[in-house]
Order: C-alpha cells, then structure tokens, then sequence
C-alpha cells in the first residue's frame, strides 16, 4: 500500500512543533477503568482475540478500530529503517514496542503519531488514515512522548502540563489554561502520582519527576492513543510498576517502547518485537517472550520461567560469565494465560548463531 497521496517525505514533521512536542487525543476518561491491573494476576484475561502477525498473512481490516499498521516502511537517505511492519492493536490494548537499539521504535511511533510519513504502507486509527487527519485532531486524537523531550523554557508543572490541552484550546476564545483545563492537568498529575509536584518549577524537579510530568502532559491531551518511548527510563522500580499500573488501567489503546522484556511481560496485552525493521515476532507476552526468539533478536540466553503469582512470563537472563546448563523451566506458555491470539510466531531474521553466552548484553534489563 502506498503512502497517501501528498504525503511529505520522510521523517517530515507534519506537526508543526518541534521534535519534543506531543500530540494527541480525545476521550480519556481517566477515572473509567476498562481494565483489571493484570500485573498481579491472570493477564491473560485482557488479550484480545484478534492480533495480527504478519508471519500469519493475514490481511489487516483497515476499517477496524484500534490501530491497524499495514505495510509500513520507511527508508532514510537510502537506509531502510522500516520494512513493510504490518500489525493489528485492539481498541484499549496496551503493546509493547520491543528491539534491540536501532531496530525502528522511535521511528514506528512517530509515524504512527504522524508526526512522520511512512514511504509506504498505512497506519489507521479507529478507522482514520492518520497521515490525512488534520493537524489538530491529530493532536486531539494521540498523544505521543517521545524520549528526553524539555520544555525550551522554564515552566512551572502546571503550565507544562497544561500544554497538552493546547489541542483543545478554542480556536475563537484563542486561549487556554481555563478552570476545565487546569481540572483536567491536575487530574493528570494525580494519575501518574505527582499532584504534590504542580506548583514546582519544571527545572527543579529530577529525572523521574520530570517523566511523571511529561506523561502527565500526555494524558492531559486526553487521547484515545497514548504513544510512549521508553516511558519507564529513569524511573525507579517502584516507579516503573506504578505508572505500567496506571496505563493499564486508563483502558486506552497504548503503545509502549520499552527496553525491558519483563516490564512488557507483566504489562503487555500484546508485544510487537522489531529487529532491522522488520516485525520479528508479534503475538501475546507469551507467544513472543520465548527463549529462541529472544536468542535470534538480541543474541542473549535466557530462561522462561512462569511468574509465581501471574503465571506470566518472567524472562530470566544468563550473563556471558554464567555456565551453560540444561534449561529446566522454559515455558511456551504461562498457565495463567487465557491467550487467544497464540499463533505462529515468525523469526523471520535470526540473529548469527554462536556462543551467545559470551556477547555482550545490551538493552537488557
Ligand atoms: N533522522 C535520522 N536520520 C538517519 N537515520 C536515522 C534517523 N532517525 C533514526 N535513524 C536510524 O534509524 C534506525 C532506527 O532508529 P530508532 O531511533 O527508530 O531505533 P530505536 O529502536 O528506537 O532505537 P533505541 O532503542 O536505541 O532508542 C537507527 O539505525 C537510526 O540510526
């Protein structure tokens, strides 16, 4: 499929705004939880029926809701960056991003935000060509939080968070920061648990406050897709559980680069795993998360284990100085799973065989 007619070359910001700028959405009703925290208990229970794995051939229904990526590529100065990614993410599923550095994250959210342009293929939101939405439902519509992003200027909290309601300012009225704005900026702040932090001034505050911040922006935009790179960086680890928690529970449809496997494993209805580009695997936690696989993409040794509690996966690494050894507890799938997407999985460009265990690990947790 190609690109819509007049779209901008690639990696053309049709935002208008700077790289740092987010956009986003509608209808986030945040006190509304369309879904059960898994992360404690079956998460299975919230896999949708309905993933597409490309390795599958099946064909994306582009009137579909959700978001629907069919075919998109993308090439940079004659390097390909993406390669013909197709996937299928429900309505109010969260998914994970994954891939080894360089695989194409960023660059995949971006095109989904349309804030770039695939060369070719398509992304549809609830039905809607993101490349041919106007520039403000866009920013009405999804939210995006792209990494190390900083206001050019000193802000209070409540101003930087109020800038995700810049999409809803009224065209007429030409203002924004009204008492429903700062309603909603506030409510923002209290769902990623730094309410305390409003009146602070943005430079003050340090790394893991400042991503609170910037999340709470987001969702301040109120987007029916919340787009987040990397959004656990620099976050502790009670940090990280809480604010997956919190997505969770918004019952939005969310897309998630995330670095850490098991993070997504907890979190995740579904993870989408890049490499070169290229869709490596997609499927549920379960179906992608399995020892081969992770082997051919990162080129790392791990076992599976079920969580304890979840039955989730939990991915156990083997370092380069760990002794090879039968593997005893790898799973295909957790018993707590209730998977109905479980399917083929692909492995479609298996990383160069060798003693893994003595390579370096990069981007594991
Ligand atoms: N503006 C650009 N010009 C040239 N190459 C680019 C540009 N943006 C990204 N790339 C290249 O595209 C590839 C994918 O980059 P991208 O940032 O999407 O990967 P990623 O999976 O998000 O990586 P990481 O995990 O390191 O953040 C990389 O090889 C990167 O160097």
């Amino acid at each position: 499929m190609s690109a819509p007619a007049g779209a901008p070359s690639s990696r053309e910001d049709t935002s208008g705004q700077s790289r740092s700028a987010s956009l986003a959405p509608t209808a986030l009703s945040p006190n509304s939880s369309a879904r059960e925290d898994t992360s404690g208990q079956s998460g299975g229970d919230l896999l949708a029926p309905t993933a597409l794995s490309t390795a599958q051939g099946d064909a994306p229904a582009a009137s579909a809701a959700g978001v629907v990526l069919d075919g998109v590529s993308l090439s940079i100065e004659g390097t390909s960056i993406l390669r013909e990614v197709s996937a299928t993410l429900p309505p109010g599923t969260v998914t994970g991003l994954l891939g080894p550095n360089g695989a194409g994250k960023s660059s995949l959210l971006r095109i989904i935000a349309g804030i770039d342009r695939a060369d070719a293929g398509s992304v549809t939101l609830d039905g809607a060509v993101v490349g041919q939405l106007r520039r403000r439902e866009a920013a009405r519509r999804i939210a995006l939080l792209e990494q190390n992003v900083a206001p050019s200027v000193d802000l209070s909290v409540r101003e930087v968070v109020l800038l995700g309601r810049i999409p809803h300012r009224s065209r007429l009225l030409g203002s924004f920061g009204s008492e429903d704005d700062l309603g909603v900026a506030t409510e923002a702040l209290a769902m990623v648990g730094a309410g305390d932090l409003i009146d602070r001034r943005w430079h003050t505050l340090s790394g893991g406050q400042q991503q609170r911040v910037q999340i709470a922006r987001a969702l301040a935009q109120r987007p029916s897709l919340l787009l987040l790179d990397e959004p656990t960086n620099h976050l502790d680890v009670s940090a990280q559980l809480s604010l997956l928690h919190q997505v969770r529970g918004l019952g939005l449809t969310s897309v998630l680069a995330l670095h850490d496997l098991n993070l997504a494993a907890a979190y995740c209805d579904r993870v989408v795993l890049l490499q070169d580009g290229r869709v490596a695997a997609f499927g549920t936690p379960a179906d992608v998360l399995r020892p081969e696989i992770i082997q051919a993409v990162y080129g790392v040794d791990c076992d599976i284990v079920p969580h304890p509690r979840t039955g989730r996966p939990v991915i156990v690494f083997s370092g380069p100085d760990e002794q090879p050894g039968p593997r005893t507890h790898s799973v295909s799938a957790p018993p707590a799973s209730r998977d109905a997407t479980s399917g083929p999985v692909d492995i479609r460009h298996t990383a160069p065989t060798g003693n893994s265990r003595h390579r370096t690990i990069e981007g594991t947790p």
